[in-house]
């Protein structure tokens, strides 16, 4: 395999759709492999950004802008980061020759809940909740009936939570859906989904690069408003749950195709497993993986891109503490104790140019056994201010 230089007439080119905490770890591990990198969002001074050899400001949404700006830099690949981006400019691209990764269907059918759940659910066979889509109140009532109550309500297009909500009774319905409707991303359908009284979820990280698919140990989370407080690796499950969550994985990403690292979402209750969703890309809580492996998700997504071998090494269990703002801020300053950084944790800051309320700004990462770790995460996250 032949490795080139950034900036060269022959340079292998890596541009990402999107360009936030995760992207910027990709950015990093793509540096470290020669590749030149190309940030691309919707504002200034991103993540990936500050550390790309370039980087643009565009309407992400909008068709011609984002091939403009794929014409012009004529990536090797295509890297999508978030969810908010013009999937048509993508199958454009993939017409003209570009590579998408893993592939523009890919990127379309993971994008929608409705797309991603017909084709797990109906296509593949994949055990899911029960679920119904509605456009209109009427339909939502309607879907409480079905699903019964509790039950959870999302719009199609959105992440990290945007526009979520449980419905825990009656009461709860218009209220639901008024929050899905101001949620970010295209809220004209929603989903309404069986709520899984699960006995924990999971992250499978699951890695292809055209010759095998790699597991990573799985993921525990717990989620705060449909978004991630905190990770672990790796979960203690009964070999054969275990087994039968890396099946339907498989079963998932071999469907979708391509190369690439994707973030398979699990509930798991009694030896049941059902499939929620999964990103084509690393995954917020696969953040761990930045202390618990040799090569972290990010590196991984790397090398199965370039279709390079995905051996890494374990170092052992450990957890992930997102720390969020509490301030609105177009000075973010972060004040974190000198003893947050130790032999066994660190904090990785990802340097948003402004901070809200409950945005993303930093991650506690620590190494130890699991409830010392998570313990440990928490607690750094708790000293942290700004
Ligand atoms: N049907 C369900 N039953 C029980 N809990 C659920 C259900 N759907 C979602 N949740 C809870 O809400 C969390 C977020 O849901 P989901 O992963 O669908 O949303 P998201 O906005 O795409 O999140 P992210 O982008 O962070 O992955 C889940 O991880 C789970 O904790
Ligand atoms: N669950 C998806 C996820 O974690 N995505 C990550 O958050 C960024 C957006 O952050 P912002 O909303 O703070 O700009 C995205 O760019 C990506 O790195
Ligand atoms: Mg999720």
């Amino acid at each position: 395999m032949h490795f080139t230089t950034p900036l060269k007439s022959n340079s292998t080119k890596i541009m990402l759709i999107g360009s936030g905490e995760l992207g910027k770890e990709v950015v990093i591990e793509a540096s470290r492999l020669g590749i030149e990198t190309v940030a691309v969002d919707s504002y200034p001074q991103a993540p990936a950004h500050l550390v790309a050899n370039r980087s643009y400001v565009i309407n992400m949404k909008n068709k011609e802008e984002l091939l403009e700006v794929i014409r012009l830099e004529k990536p090797t690949f295509i890297l999508p980061e978030v969810e908010a981006l013009s999937i048509e400019a993508l199958i454009e691209a993939e017409k003209e020759g570009f590579c998408v990764i893993p592939n523009a269907d890919a990127v379309k059918k993971t994008m929608n809940r409705k797309n991603i759940r017909e084709f797990a659910a109906e296509q593949l066979g994949l055990k899911t909740s029960g679920y119904v889509f509605v456009k209109t109140l009427e339909a939502l009532q309607e879907a409480t009936k079905i699903l019964g109550i509790p039950c959870v309500v999302k719009p199609v297009m959105s992440s990290s939570g945007h526009g979520q909500s449980v419905i825990r009774s009656e009461a709860d319905i218009q209220k639901a859906w008024e929050i899905a409707k101001e949620a970010r991303g295209d809220a004209s359908e929603l989903i309404v989904e069986a709520f899984v009284p699960f006995d924990y979820e999971i992250t499978l990280l699951t890695v292809r690069n055209g010759k095998e698919t790699v597991f990573c140990e799985p993921i525990g989370h717990i989620q705060e408003n449909g978004d991630y407080v905190l990770s672990w690796q790796p979960v203690p499950m009964k070999p054969e749950v275990l087994a039968k969550a890396q099946m339907m994985a498989k079963a998932v990403t071999d469907g979708l195709g391509g190369r690439g690292l994707f973030g398979v979402e699990f509930f798991v209750k009694d030896d049941e497993v059902y499939f929620s969703e999964l990103s084509p890309r690393p995954h917020d809580t696969g953040m761990v993986t930045m202390i618990t492996q040799s090569q972290s998700e990010f590196a991984l997504h790397v090398r199965a891109v370039l279709g390079l071998p995905l051996d890494f090494t374990f170092y052992g269990s450990g957890a992930s503490g997102a720390f969020k703002s509490m301030n609105e801020e177009h000075v973010p300053t972060l004040t974190i104790p000198e003893s947050a950084f130790s032999k066994n944790s660190f904090v990785r800051i990802f340097g948003k140019p402004v901070s809200h309320v409950g945005r993303r700004m930093a991650v506690a990462l620590v190494l130890d056994e699991v409830e010392a770790a998570k313990k440990r995460a928490k607690e750094i996250v708790a000293s942290m201010v700004g």
